[in-house]
């Protein structure tokens, strides 16, 4: 059977992903191999509004985003964040096609519960899966930045991990690999875990040994595996032949399976 996943890249670590990384896709999409990638870029959108003057701050785990934030957030992850992906991609020899959520109402959203405290920030109500399989088909890794849009033209701020875990329920990918900055989920003694149950991670999350930017992560994988998506997967980007493993193989990062 074909195989595809939905691959999320964290803003905390592209920076730091290896040329090699990006081979390893390439090699990858040779053996036929489907790749979405969903990205993030939240430091990078920190240091826009820093560098700025904007201020902006969390709450529970999402930026507050006003419209002078929005612009910047369009402005990182549509321009600098995505464009870079797919130049890195096109060198090692690969096709990537960048997109963000707007262009063709990829990602449709609404405004979130809380969205009075926190503003334009999103959820996922629909996903345009047909443009993604009309990119993958032509032989293109569609690069996919997370910013959502609703039937009257308002934008929406989404965290990239929603927004990927959305692209991978709708598309009913078997496996979506999440790409961050640690090599899985971690327990109080820093052991990575090499599988974790939603219970688990529920009483982590209690415990507070799931903290921070981890949350939205685990969330969107209970989300996920409630549908088609049947594992979510996190690795560190960084260790030398982590796709292949993750994809292929198994035995790295913390899976989080449908029980
Ligand atoms: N139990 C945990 N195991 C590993 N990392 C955790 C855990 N709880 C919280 N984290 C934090 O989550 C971070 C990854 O989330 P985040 O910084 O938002 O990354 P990204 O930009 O890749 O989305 C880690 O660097 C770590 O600080
Ligand atoms: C609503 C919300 O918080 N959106 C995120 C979108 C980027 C993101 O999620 O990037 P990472 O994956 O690097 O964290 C933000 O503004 O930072």
């Amino acid at each position: 059977m074909e195989q595809r996943f939905v691959m999320k890249c964290g803003g905390s670590t592209l920076a730091a992903l290896p040329a090699s990384f990006f081979e390893e896709l390439r090699d990858l999409q040779a053996q036929g191999v489907k790749v979405v990638i969903v990205h993030g870029g939240g430091p990078a959108i920190s240091e826009t509004l820093g560098k700025l003057g904007i201020e902006s701050e969390f709450v529970g785990g999402l930026r507050k985003t006003s419209n002078e934030v929005l612009d910047v957030v369009e402005m990182v992850l549509a321009g600098r964040i995505n464009k870079e992906i797919v130049r890195r991609i096109q060198q090692s020899g690969a096709r990537a096609l960048g997109l963000s959520g707007v262009d063709g109402e990829l990602i449709q959203a609404r405004p979130v519960a809380n969205a009075a405290e926190i503003g334009f920030v999103g959820d996922v109500t629909d996903v345009n899966a047909a443009i993604i399989e009309g990119v993958m088909n032509m032989g293109y890794i569609p690069v996919i930045a997370p910013i959502g849009i609703d039937a009257a033209a308002q934008r929406y701020n989404i965290n990239a991990d929603t927004a990927a875990g959305a692209v991978a329920s709708h598309l009913g990918v078997e496996r979506m690999i999440v790409v961050t900055d640690v090599p899985g989920i971690m327990n109080g003694e820093k052991q990575v875990l090499p599988s974790v149950t939603v219970e688990q991670i529920e009483a982590m999350i209690a415990s507070g040994e799931i903290y921070g930017g981890m949350i939205p992560k685990v969330r969107a994988a209970i989300a996920c595996i409630q549908g088609d998506v049947k594992e979510v997967v996190i690795v560190n980007g960084d260790m030398p032949g982590v796709l292949s493993k993750a994809v292929l193989e198994g035995g790295i990062g913390t899976r989080i399976v449908q029980q």
